[in-house]
């Protein structure tokens, strides 16, 4: 099942806050994140796809039929929300099947039904507990097992996560990548996880301002973002104002790079990106004679996440962030020109 938005718009009755123009095509059992600040649009664009709003100008269509003017309940789309929204009174299986019950289904097919999909999220034998019984993570298969169990032709995860501890998250979003697969429904999952998103999705759409900014696989987009607000939202960088230099170069605030310019020209404004992990630390400069786009400087942040640590080197005209395995003492950095990109100035 394929999803499409061509061209949807969405003004908040009353104010000029919603999505404009928002075009894109899904294809069949794609998993495609949709991440963006907050007050960017992500709800907007769910809402317009269950069916609880309707564009102002633009399509929606699944599978190739208009189902812009339908109602929620015809789109025959399965959604899983951030509070689970499980009935307390009702047992698991009678939670699943409620979809089905509202449909009209005899009683023992449906719960033959719901036995099987909360087979699928791994929960047979908690068929007959209530909701209280159930862990959060429990709880949220539960979730997905109801938005599936009447087989949707488009499965939409709204922050499904966000209310889980950090482990518990993991497992989940690898039972959500592996039931999605299984059931191969065209799903749109909204997440302000950045890491969520780049780790399970096969594309991530990243919002601002109620525009789609860039559509990407999770590496293009961390390696090639398009502009300064993407490569911002994804992943930490490095990120300063520059003017290209003549042969190979680009003169920042931390100093001149040494870099591939592309198809820039000497004396065009540019945004310089240069993710942390690419930064090398040294003990001293001295140590570190010849390297490439040598900076000297003081420790200033240093934090130590655990696999890795992330540090800011105070230099002149600024700082230059940083990731390291590396513990010891360091007073410069160099950045391979490889890894330094050249995108769009901020106009
Ligand atoms: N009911 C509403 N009435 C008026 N404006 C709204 C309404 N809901 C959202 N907006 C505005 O529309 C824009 C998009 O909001 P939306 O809720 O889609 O953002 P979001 O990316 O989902 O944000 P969050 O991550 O905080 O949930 C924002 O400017 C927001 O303030």
């Amino acid at each position: 099942m394929s999803v499409s938005f061509q061209n949807v718009s969405y003004t908040y009755p009353g104010t000029e806050n919603g999505v404009s123009n928002i075009s894109f095509d899904m294809a069949p059992g794609e998993l495609l994140a949709v991440i963006g600040p907050s007050g960017s649009g992500k709800s907007t664009i769910l809402n317009l796809l269950v069916g609880f709003m309707k564009p102002d100008a633009g399509r929606i269509l699944i599978d190739g039929v208009d189902i812009t003017d339908l109602p929620p309940r015809a789109r025959g789309v399965g959604v899983v929300f951030q509070s689970y929204a499980l009935f307390p009174h009702m047992t698991s299986w009678q939670n699943v099947a409620y979809p089905l019950k509202v449909r009209g289904m005899a009683v023992e097919e449906r719960k033959a039904r719901a036995l099987k999909a909360l087979e699928a999220v791994g929960l047979a034998a908690f068929a007959e507990r209530p909701p209280r019984n159930l862990s959060g993570g429990q709880q949220q298969r539960v979730a997905l097992a109801r938005a599936l169990v009447f087989e949707p032709r488009a499965l939409l995860l709204d922050e499904p996560l966000s209310a889980l501890d950090a482990n518990t998250r993991e497992d989940m979003r690898d039972e959500i990548m592996r039931v999605q697969q299984q059931a191969g429904i065209a799903t749109l999952h909204v997440t302000h996880d950045q890491e969520e998103a780049l780790s399970i999705a096969h594309r991530v759409a990243v919002m601002h301002s109620g525009r789609l900014l860039q559509l990407a696989a999770p590496k293009e987009l961390y390696d090639n973002p398009v502009d300064r607000t993407v490569a911002a939202f994804v992943g930490h960088a490095n990120l300063w104002d520059g003017t290209v230099g003549e042969g190979g170069t680009v003169m920042t605030p931390v100093g001149p790079l040494t870099c591939d310019t592309g198809g820039y020209r000497a004396g065009q404004p540019v945004t310089v990106l240069v993710r942390p992990e690419h930064v090398i630390a040294h003990a001293d400069a001295v140590a570190a004679a010849g390297a490439a786009n040598l900076f000297d400087g003081m420790l200033d942040h240093d934090r130590f996440l655990g696999a890795v640590r992330r540090f800011d080197l105070a230099v002149a005209g600024g700082k230059i962030r940083g990731e390291t395995r590396n513990r010891d003492a360091l007073t410069a950095v160099s950045i391979p020109p490889e890894h330094v990109r050249l995108l769009p100035p901020v106009v």
